[in-house]
């Protein structure tokens, strides 16, 4: 096995994780014992790889046998019936439910998306015109990404953060959180409980009614979808097409309707967090900021908006971009996969069964690749030939299990990042000292995705030109999404 940190009187390492940091823990142990670790969790033998070299040889290239995922009872087969994509195993459910995921969000597939992101991009920025609270800027940032996750997926927008189907999908969030804390139940590492009768297991109790809930809201979606396809009303949607070829997909009503809630699922808070974490940046780096107003001028000018048509003509904002995501990135211990072979690399044996973890937070700190990590460097990705870093996706994870919401993600945080450059200054609030406010840059709240802890950021319109095209092109919009209103 390779190297790794002692175990504890345990018998384990879960003692010396970090509960707040668990990244931080992660990535000193691959600093001191090397790019690729071992340790275990309780009885589980879990690799660590903090290198990107060590990521893509394995991941990547051996992905047929280390795309799985680990067992987890309680969010994935008790509250999920084994459908929710996040925790499914890899077999051939997993790739039906891919081949939908791919038809819908392929790089072309994802040009559909296109018009309203545009719109809902320009929503937000007039809701900013207007806000007084520094901190309401992250509820907007929300309604942006929900509505744009919402129409994708059913065809139908959000537009507001009290919309009912807001509320019962962020319960439905809360209810897969819960069932992840670690050690919580005793069933995970003791699945000899679930031989008991099923009245004694007493651990699914609770977990079952909230499974209601969610199969309830998820079908309750789809149905609702299939009713318009059959009234003729229904918008084009993951929905839409799934529900059309769902023979051909193979995927039964109760997979197809997890299947459509996984943009909700992975595609909100990251995007969010991703777009904050800009913000963060630009408060900390204003130079930056600058650099990359003035390659918007001179290419769009302040008579329009940015356009996706513009992508290409902006490569320092599209820098900017991918260094945000090299930072801070949203998911630092990256999503777990699980190793389906016994294996060998560079001499080491790594066990059938073991949970791998690709250390997204060392391997963007990786000295050969990132050279002076700790700084916020766009240019790094400039003017290089290296092709990790010319077609940049470390963030969206490995192999198989590549986010496959990648290309869409990348379009709404282009969207909002240029027009945000083009239209504001990002600037730091006030404190009631008169001194500027300004958030540490690596304060975050831990999760499966961690993110910073919330901060106020003010947004200063660069003209009085630029204020009332923002009005004007936003009332446009208004008209234009209200097909995809709910009923
Ligand atoms: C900046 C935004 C995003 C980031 C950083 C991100 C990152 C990730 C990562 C790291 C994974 C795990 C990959 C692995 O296991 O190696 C993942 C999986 C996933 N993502 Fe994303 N994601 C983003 C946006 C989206 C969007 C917009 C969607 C949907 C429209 C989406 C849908 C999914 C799904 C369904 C999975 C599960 C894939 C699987 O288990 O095979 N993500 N994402």
């Amino acid at each position: 096995m390779p190297p790794g940190p002692p175990r504890s009187f345990w018998g384990d390492n879960r003692a010396d994780i970090s509960t707040e940091h668990p990244w931080k823990t992660f990535t000193k142990w691959n600093k001191q014992y090397g790019p690729v670790i071992s340790l275990y969790l309780g009885w589980t033998p879990v690799v660590v790889l903090g290198s990107a070299q060590a990521a893509c040889d394995l991941l990547d290239k051996r992905s047929e046998i280390y795309s799985g995922r680990p067992r987890s009872i309680m969010a994935g087969e008790i509250l999920s019936w084994g459908v929710r994509a996040i925790t499914m195993s890899y077999g051939p459910r997993y790739k039906k439910w891919r081949a939908l995921m791919q038809a819908s969000l392929n790089s072309g597939a994802v040009a559909q998306y296109r018009p309203l992101q545009s719109l809902e991009s320009k929503l937000f920025l007039r809701k900013l015109l207007d806000v007084n609270d520094p901190m309401e800027y992250r509820g907007h940032l929300s309604v942006f990404q929900m509505s744009v996750i919402f129409r994708l997926a059913y065809g139908r927008r959000v537009r507001t953060l009290q919309d009912d189907i807001v509320l019962a999908n962020m319960q439905a969030g809360i209810n897969f959180g819960k069932v992840q804390v670690p050690g919580k139940y005793l069933v995970e590492s003791w699945p000899f409980l679930l031989w008991l009768p099923h009245r004694l297991q007493w651990f699914r109790h609770d977990v079952e009614k909230a499974r209601e809930h969610d199969l309830e809201l998820y079908m309750g979606l789809m149905n609702r979808v299939r009713k318009q396809m059959a009234d003729g009303t229904a918008q084009p949607s993951m929905a839409t097409l799934g529900l059309e070829r769902q023979h051909e997909f193979g995927l039964t009503d109760l997979e197809m309707a997890y299947t459509l809630a996984g943009p909700w699922d992975a595609g909100v808070g990251t995007t969010v967090i991703t777009i904050e974490i800009f913000l963060l940046a630009m408060l900390h780096y204003p130079k930056i900021m600058k650099k990359a107003q003035l390659e918007i001028d001179q290419v769009v000018g302040s008579s329009r908006m940015p356009e996706f048509e513009d992508t290409d003509s902006l490569p320092y904002v599209n820098a900017v971009m991918k260094e945000v995501a090299r930072w801070r990135p949203v998911a630092r211990t990256g999503f777990p996969h699980a190793l389906t072979e016994d294996d060998t690399y560079n001499g080491y044996f790594l066990p059938k069964g073991a949970t791998i973890y690709p250390n997204i937070d060392a391997i963007m700190q990786d000295p050969e690749l990132f050279p002076k990590s700790e700084a916020f460097h766009p240019e790094r990705f400039l003017d290089t030939t290296n092709p990790k870093l010319q077609n940049f996706t470390i963030q969206f994870g490995f192999g198989r299990r590549l986010c496959p919401g990648l290309y869409v993600a990348n379009q709404s945080i282009f969207i909002i990042i240029a027009r945000l450059l083009w239209a504001y200054d990002i600037v730091p609030a006030t404190g009631p000292d008169g001194q500027a406010v300004i958030p540490p840059d690596d304060a975050f709240i831990t999760g499966l995705i961690t993110r910073p802890v919330p901060f106020p950021c003010v947004f200063r319109a660069r003209s009085r030109a630029v204020g009332n095209m923002i009005v004007l092109e936003a009332d446009r919009a208004e008209a234009e999404t209200a097909r995809w209103d709910a009923d």
